[in-house]
């Protein structure tokens, strides 16, 4: 089968902050890279130029959480639409850092916002004429980089200025942890837990193995 005659993949990068997402996109891209595949590094909140303005409200505006909620998904239905689709569609390798899954655990977990009305958006925002009949995007495939938040504060302490996000107390990164299992105890076939904690060369071979396992590179 030619590259472009394959159908495109798309998988998704999840976690609390300092999980280790964006340590192990570039390596599982090379990995696919090396396949022969076409791969589209992309993220959200971003990818568009629109989607990257609302990302720097969403991390820097204090706001409700129905209007977060809101600007998430407005981001992402134009990154969808502007980069996902057509990358999807001519075959391509999607590798997002962060999705849909994000939006349950920080809006739903970790500010307790309604996950009903965030359903609905996701059905509103995700349900795409590519799809026949047209049905809700999802990746096909949902890292998720699970790692205690106290682990993670301690890698990210000194790397960077904490953004709205990076700022919330520990107590708000379990609740963003629950929000994820609870994704996956939803979801169990498109999900593949990475224990995060490992050092960098065990979670990258995890990544990989948990690709292959699905089916995908080779
Ligand atoms: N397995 C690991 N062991 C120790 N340190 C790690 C490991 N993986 C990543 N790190 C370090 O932890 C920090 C956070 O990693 P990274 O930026 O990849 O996380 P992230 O999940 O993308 O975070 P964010 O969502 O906030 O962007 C970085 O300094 C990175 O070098
Ligand atoms: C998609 C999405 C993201 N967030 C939060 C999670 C992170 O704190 C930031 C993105 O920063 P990163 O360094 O690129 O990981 O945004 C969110 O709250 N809701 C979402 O839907």
């Amino acid at each position: 089968m030619s590259p472009s005659s394959r159908p495109g993949l798309f998988i998704s990068f999840e976690g609390i902050d300092g999980a280790g997402k964006s340590t192990h996109i570039e390596a599982l891209a090379q990995a696919f890279r090396d396949a022969g595949r076409v791969v589209v590094l992309t993220r959200e909140p971003g990818g568009t130029p629109l989607a990257e303005r609302l990302r720097g409200l969403a991390l820097n505006e204090a706001m409700d959480p129905l209007t977060e909620a809101l600007v998430m998904f407005a981001a992402r239905r134009d990154h969808l639409l502007l980069v996902i689709e057509p990358a999807l569609a001519r075959g391509d390798v999607v590798l997002c850092d962060r999705f849909t899954d994000a939006t349950f655990a920080y809006q739903g977990g970790g500010r307790g916002f309604d996950i009903d009305v965030l359903a609905t958006l996701e059905r509103w925002v995700q349900t795409v004429p590519a799809k026949a009949p047209p049905a809700l995007r999802q990746p096909d495939l949902t890292l998720w980089f699970d790692l205690a938040p106290a682990i993670a504060a301690e890698r990210l302490a000194g790397a960077r200025l904490p953004d709205k996000f990076e700022s919330q107390p520990q107590a708000f990164f379990e609740n963003v942890a629950g929000g994820y299992a609870a994704r996956m105890a939803a979801d169990p076939g498109r999900f593949a837990r990475i224990d995060a904690a490992l050092e960098r060369d065990a979670v990258r071979a995890a990544v990989v193995a948990a690709v292959r396992a699905k089916g995908h590179l080779g």
